[in-house]
């Protein structure tokens, strides 16, 4: 502990219940990359080392779309610039933001697309505080060492919740009795109206989502059947089902749960509408491009389906207030003016308890975006990474002084290992992990006997190599 008088008090500040060993020059890498970082934090063992061959005031992190206050909270208290935005950016801005930025945080609506990851020159990480990757362009992050990090199920118990009372709704034509008498007009009809006990519900995609709904509604006396092109384990007394259309011709309600992919694109469009039971009911709280919305629009329109409960559209609004209207969706005026049919903002996953647990609450790490950043920024740890191989190795503890943890994401192409280890061969390496996802490899070493003056020499020899993707040595 003799080290700790040597913490610059800026450094030592915001990790209340550690201590930081790191020398008081720090050591910035190039600024390509942000290559200066430290070990491993868990706040369970007091004997880990943390160090920071930078000031953690100088890491920049952006949030956006009104990240959970739990969330931003995890990292402010790293000491790390958090700014954070309640909406989404419009593309120019967003540029121009990003371009500064270590660590950005988004929600489903920030497309970080190629054109706008091409300027993130600092970015080393990106959170989604949410389930869906869809909106980032991973094999260009993964390509670029950008490690996205997700929850991939703290907000699906919520999202199975709101598809259950739509369920309810749409068979009761809750929405429109709500409407009317809203408007000041009393209409009590049971024509057409139903129990939802017997009926049969569709699953399609038999995931997170899909799995818990399942359970749910058989609770409520529905059958449950369900379609995904993985071989899955039911839940309760449910079916799986062989094909999309055995499924669409014997549900009462159909409802979907699958990610944004090429596959998914408009899965429901008029011929699967044409295969829905008669008077049936369709749900997507999904993402909005696996509904085709014009043959939706004509399915209602012919009563060929009684209803329909849709939370997702192809271009949502970037914020609250902003209207949705036909510059948006070219039928949106249309679709608003269908019966029976309920038009959410992408709620499903917007709950306290949901944002919550997205954000912050320790115990179920593993869909703790706020602590996945922490970790990856702090000791490179990539478990729970969706673009890159998940790759741990146990923190350094205290005992071990003049070591260094070294982070080489490269392409995985032959003879990188051999050429690293060159490189690393004057000094212990006392563990070493590697593991690739495609084409783009990540390696992680824990060398000994490194001194300060070394370490740029490490780093410098292994951005030298063909292969480097993106180095940090973190001391
Ligand atoms: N409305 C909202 O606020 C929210 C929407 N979502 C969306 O819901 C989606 C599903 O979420 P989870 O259940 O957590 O995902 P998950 O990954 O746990 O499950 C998706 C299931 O879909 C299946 N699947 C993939 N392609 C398919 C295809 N072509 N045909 C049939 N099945 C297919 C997969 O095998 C998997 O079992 C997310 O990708 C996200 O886009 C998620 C959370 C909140
Ligand atoms: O609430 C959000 O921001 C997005 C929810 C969602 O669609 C997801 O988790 O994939």
């Amino acid at each position: 502990m003799a080290e700790a008088q040597d913490i610059p008090t800026r450094l030592a500040k915001p990790v209340s219940h550690s201590v930081s060993t790191s020398p008081s020059a720090a050591f910035h890498s190039p600024s390509s990359s942000f290559g200066g970082a430290n070990l491993a934090r868990s706040a369970t063992l007091s004997n880990q080392r943390e160090l920071k061959p930078f000031d953690t005031t100088d890491i920049k992190i952006l949030l956006l779309e009104n990240v959970n206050q739990s969330g931003r909270d995890i990292l402010s208290g790293q000491g790390y610039q958090v700014e954070a935005l309640k909406t989404s950016l419009p593309e120019d801005e967003l540029i121009e933001k990003i371009r500064n930025v270590h660590v950005i945080g988004i929600r489903s609506k920030t497309k970080l697309s190629e054109k706008v990851l091409r300027e993130a020159k600092n970015l080393i990480v990106i959170g989604c505080f949410c389930i869906g990757t869809n909106q980032v362009d991973l094999e260009y992050a993964a390509k670029h060492g950008i490690a996205v990090f997700n929850s991939p199920f703290a907000n699906s118990r919520s999202v199975a919740e709101l598809v259950i009372a739509e369920i309810i709704m749409l068979a009761r034509q809750l929405g429109d009795r709500s409407m009317e008498l809203h408007n000041g007009t009393w209409n009590k009809v049971s024509a057409k109206c139903w129990e939802i006990r017997g009926k049969t519900l569709g699953i399609i995609g038999y995931g997170h989502i899909g799995s818990q709904l399942s359970v749910l509604a058989e609770a409520m006396g529905m059958s449950v059947i369900y379609y995904d092109v993985v071989n899955l384990m039911a839940m309760g007394t449910a079916k799986q089902v062989p094909t999309l259309e055995a499924l669409l011709s014997n549900s009462d309600f159909v409802t979907c749960h699958v990610p944004e992919l090429p596959e998914t694109k408009n899965m429901i469009g008029r011929v699967q509408f044409e295969q829905m039971k008669e008077g049936s009911y369709l749900i997507n709280a999904s993402r909005g491009s696996v509904i085709d919305i014009p043959a939706l629009i004509n399915a209602s329109r012919s009563g060929k389906i009684a209803g329909a409960a849709l939370d997702v559209y192809p271009s949502e609004p970037a914020g609250n207030g902003d209207y949705f209207t036909n510059s948006l969706n070219p039928w949106a005026e249309d679709l608003r003016s269908l019966k029976n049919v309920i038009l959410s903002p992408h709620i499903g996953g917007s709950t306290e308890e949901a944002q919550r647990a997205i954000g912050v609450e320790g115990k179920f790490s593993a869909i703790n975006v706020g602590e996945a950043l922490v970790r990856y920024v702090n000791s490179g740890v990539t478990l729970g990474a969706v673009n890159l191989p998940e790759v741990n190795l146990r923190s350094l503890t205290l005992d071990e002084r003049d070591h260094a943890r070294v982070i080489y994401i490269h392409r995985n192409v032959p003879g990188v290992l051999r050429r690293v280890n060159e490189i690393l061969g004057n000094h212990n390496v006392d563990k070493q992990i590697t593991d690739n996802k495609g084409d783009v490899a990540y390696l992680m070493a824990d060398i000994s006997n490194v001194q300060r003056t070394e370490v740029k020499e490490i780093f410098d020899s292994l951005e030298a190599l063909s292969s480097r993707i993106l180095t940090r040595v973190l001391y």
